[in-house]
């Protein structure tokens, strides 16, 4: 029995590069659509955001002298492509999957449209967000937060790099210990960065607990999803 029925999954882009330098790893993308899958057959509705880092960063731009504005606008677009891989490779593995975008392409994917989001979800297809907030400026963890508020999730995955959120980043600092718990107001105060701060306050706000936990652990989400103790869980 799983201990959400709704869930908002944020899946690190960077981490869809698996061992290569840039872009999509076929492996990797295919192993993270089979546990999504694994948790779709316990009757769970999935939402999924996905970030861009594999293929673009805003700030990365920014730090070359490109306008930021436009720099972002770059990364919502790379999260479009990330997104259309996703729901391809879901498609490929037998599931059925929606992208929405938060930016017009409607060629490519469909408009965001809360209510058509919340069908797709009660029917049982996997809703992907893509485009971010549609906004420059923010992160696909906010839009993680946002999205996963809109639709009602009971809680925000985050599946990224790192087992769960430290005293300090794990990568830059060997002695930094891994908290199971830790509060809203305990993570903002302290600067923790595995979120942006804009992330955190919107789900403190909107009482959306967040679980982080490494995308690279097999059978973790599964895990998280029937309720054990993986990763950290961040708390109102
Ligand atoms: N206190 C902390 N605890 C855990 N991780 C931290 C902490 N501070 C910084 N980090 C870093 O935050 C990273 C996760 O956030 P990041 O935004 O880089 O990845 P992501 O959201 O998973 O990827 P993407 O942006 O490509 O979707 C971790 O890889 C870790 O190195
Ligand atoms: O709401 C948003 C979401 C994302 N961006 C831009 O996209 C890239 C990729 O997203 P990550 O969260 O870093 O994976 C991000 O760096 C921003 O440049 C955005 O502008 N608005």
């Amino acid at each position: 029995m799983p201990a959400h029925k709704r869930i908002l999954l944020k899946l690190s882009g960077e981490a869809l590069m698996g061992d290569d330098a840039y872009g999509i790893n076929r492996a990797t993308i295919v192993r993270m659509v089979q546990e999504i899958q694994d948790v779709t057959r316990l009757g769970v509705e999935v939402a999924v955001v996905i970030g861009g880092g594999n293929i673009f960063r805003g700030v990365a731009g920014g730090s070359v002298g490109m306008d930021r504005a436009t720099a972002d606008y770059m990364g919502m677009l790379a999260t479009v492509m990330n997104s259309l891989a996703l729901a391809d490779t879901m498609r490929q593995e037998g599931m059925t999957a929606r992208v929405m975008s938060a930016i017009a392409i409607e060629q490519v994917v469909e408009p965001y449209v809360r209510p058509k989001a919340l069908q797709y979800l009660e029917e049982g297809k996997v809703v992907i967000f893509a485009a971010g907030t549609g906004n420059p400026f923010f992160t696909t963890d906010t839009a993680a937060a946002l999205r996963g508020a809109e639709v009602g999730a009971e809680i925000m995955l985050k599946a990224t790099k790192v087992d769960g959120v430290y005293t300090a980043d794990p990568k830059k600092d060997p002695t930094a210990t891994r908290y199971s718990r830790i509060s809203f107001d305990e993570a903002i105060s302290k600067n923790l960065q595995v979120l942006d701060a804009t992330a955190f306050a919107l789900c403190r706000d909107q009482k959306l607990p967040i679980r982080v936990f490494s995308i690279f652990k097999p059978g973790a989400l599964k895990r998280v999803v029937q309720g054990e103790d993986e990763g950290t869980l961040v708390h109102v």
